[in-house]
């Protein structure tokens, strides 16, 4: 379906609105009437006769046909305002709730900053059509008929030659149409690319400024801010020619009423005050038709506009995003890999593996880069879903789960601590709304955070700054092991952070771990020592496959990949 026809789906959520900015805008038309007519009169009868008694009062009521028709403008643009707002939040809200449904690797191939222009700017620029375009192309029709009629009323033969333009800037309009579409479609790609640059840069400004690469940064931006003035001016060279081109069509409107109208009024066949009304009329005829060229030109722009919107909103969510079966209560939470296989592309990334997580145990991953450690913890997560196989929980295969219900019993630590641009609270509460301040700062305290947060100038409500920039990398880690904590997941996900980090906060951020890792079932992807001495299992990962299973002291004399990694990594810290 036409992205445009769809967009006017979003009409019928506000009939009241619609319909009422529409008959302020017929009514509006109508007022248009009033001033030729009352010029007409007063040329014909007030003036001639000298009517000096009636003279005011008729223009005081072409005075009042202005007034009427501002008045009823103003209430228009207060109800057209209104509708457009409730519009663009409806889009905008459809378009964020369809945007947390989709799969990861929808992501993957995505640039943040394109699909923030598509939610904030292709969003506005869609909805004008909906609003705009359908008012404002109504209005112009219906002036368009309507004084169109009142030509024709007045003189036929001249209504007759003062329309003639009108084929001829119809055909004007379905030629500039017919292959406008990949201009504009450019034009909005090009906005986009630089967006996105732009948000990549900002993310990294850190890097940029480390490698002093600002100017090469600076060239870029250069290139894609150069593609889009290209891209705009080639839309506006078309503009160029087709709207000086459209108006001077129009205006042969005016002149043929000059030319046929005096020829008829020199023949007696028309009065003087008729020839001046058409002349009146001529232009509140052909002024709509300007109008709708530029409403066309905003339409081209807003198609490509809404096409880029409905192509998130047409996306397939993912598997079980609202629906599926919960977990039997209480979960005990025994995990097991059977046989799963996966690949993010073509090249396998998994095979077949095989992994056995008891009620309560901690099973450690190992293996060197690349070997798919953390693809295991996103399978269960289901962040990605296994190509083959099957991962159960507690005996229920994980594919038939609501994702929310599985992930409300999963906590997930990343290597990297993310911490939203918020509050150190509203990072916490992330994980249990709910939770009271003393929960709060009992999961601060039992990861070792509560001292530091007590320091900050404002305790619980200081604002970590984006990503947490105002935070070091250890308050960093014990925050996102408090939000873990305050979750209190019956399974625990672990990737243990590699930055070095002094031994003091090495050992606050352990004993925050420690706690973490009771009495749940987790998996660690582990990087200390510690941790994988700890571990009641340890997974041996290499190319995809599980190559090695055991203790730490059984794989150490096994003398295989394990003890040779350990041999490497771990030798500093012994
Ligand atoms: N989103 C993705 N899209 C495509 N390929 C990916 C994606 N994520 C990971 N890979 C690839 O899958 C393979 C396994 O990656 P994974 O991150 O699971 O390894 P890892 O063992 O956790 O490595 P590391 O210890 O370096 O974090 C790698 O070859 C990686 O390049």
């Amino acid at each position: 379906m036409s992205s445009v026809v769809r967009v006017f789906a979003y009409l019928k959520r506000y009939p009241t609105l619609a319909s009422g900015q529409l008959l302020c805008a017929v009514l509006m038309t109508l007022a248009l009437i009033i001033f030729p007519e009352v010029t007409g009169h007063v040329t014909r009868d007030i003036i001639p006769n000298k009517k000096f008694d009636e003279f005011i009062p008729w223009v005081l009521l072409a005075l009042s046909g202005f007034f009427l028709r501002e008045l009823l403008n103003g209430l228009r643009i207060i109800l057209n305002n209104v509708f457009e707002q409730k519009v663009i939040y409806d889009v905008r809200s459809d378009l964020y709730k369809k945007i947390q449904r989709l799969p990861l690797n929808w992501f993957d191939s995505r640039r943040t900053g394109d699909i923030m222009t598509r939610v904030i700017e292709d969003v506005t620029a869609m909805e004008r059509v909906l609003i705009d375009g359908v008012e404002q192309g109504l209005v112009a029709v219906l002036q368009i008929l309507i004084i169109g009629t009142m030509l024709y009323l007045n003189d036929a033969t001249v209504a007759m030659w003062a329309t003639i333009p009108v084929p001829l800037l119809a055909l004007s309009a379905w030629l500039y149409t017919r292959n406008a579409r990949h201009r504009y479609k450019a034009q909005r790609e090009a906005t986009s690319d630089m967006n996105a640059l732009l948000h990549d840069n900002l993310s990294g400004v850190r890097q940029i400024k480390a490698y002093t690469s600002e100017e090469a940064e600076h060239k870029r931006f250069n290139e894609f801010s150069n593609r889009l003035r290209k891209a705009t001016l080639k839309v506006m060279r078309y503009w160029a020619m087709y709207s000086p081109g459209t108006s001077f069509i129009a205006m042969t409107g005016y002149v043929l009423v000059l030319a046929f109208g005096g020829w008829r009024v020199m023949q007696g066949q028309m009065e003087h005050d008729q020839f001046l009304k058409f002349f009146l009329y001529i232009s509140l005829f052909y002024e709509p038709v300007g109008r709708l060229h530029q409403l066309n030109q905003m339409a081209l722009s807003a198609r490509a506009a809404a096409d880029r919107v409905f192509e998130i909103l047409d996306t397939e969510d993912e598997p079980n995003a609202t629906t599926g079966d919960h977990l039997p209560r209480p979960v005990k939470a025994h995990v097991r890999f059977e046989d799963v296989s996966f690949s993010y592309g073509d090249t396998p990334t998994l095979s077949h593996i095989d992994l056995d997580a008891q009620p309560g145990e901690t099973i450690a991953l190992v293996g060197p880069t690349g070997a798919g450690k953390s693809t295991i913890v996103s399978l269960l997560t289901r962040f990605y879903e296994c190509s083959a196989g099957r991962i159960t929980v507690d005996g229920k295969d994980i594919s038939g789960l609501a994702k929310s219900d599985l992930r409300s019993h999963i906590g997930y630590v990343t290597q990297e601590p993310f911490l939203f641009n918020g509050t150190v609270r509203e990072n916490l509460v992330l994980a249990d709304r709910t939770a009271s301040d003393e929960e709060i700062w009992a999961a601060l305290d039992a990861s070792n955070a509560g001292h530091f947060v007590r320091k900050l100038p404002e305790g619980l409500d200081t604002n970590v700054g984006e990503r947490g920039v105002k935070l070091s990398g250890g308050e960093k880690q014990r925050l996102s092991i408090a939000r873990a904590l305050l979750k209190d997941p019956p399974i625990l996900l672990l990737d243990e952070a590699t930055s070095a980090v002094d031994n003091e906060t090495e050992r606050l951020i352990q004993q925050a771990l420690d706690r973490l890792l009771e009495q749940r079932t987790s998996f660690v992807i582990a990087h200390r020592l510690s941790t994988v001495r700890n571990a009641t299992r340890i997974y041996v990962l290499d190319g995809g496959s599980v190559v090695e299973t055991g203790t730490h002291d059984e794989l150490m004399a096994f003398n295989g990949l394990y003890a040779e990694l350990a041999s490497r990594d771990f030798a500093e810290e012994e």
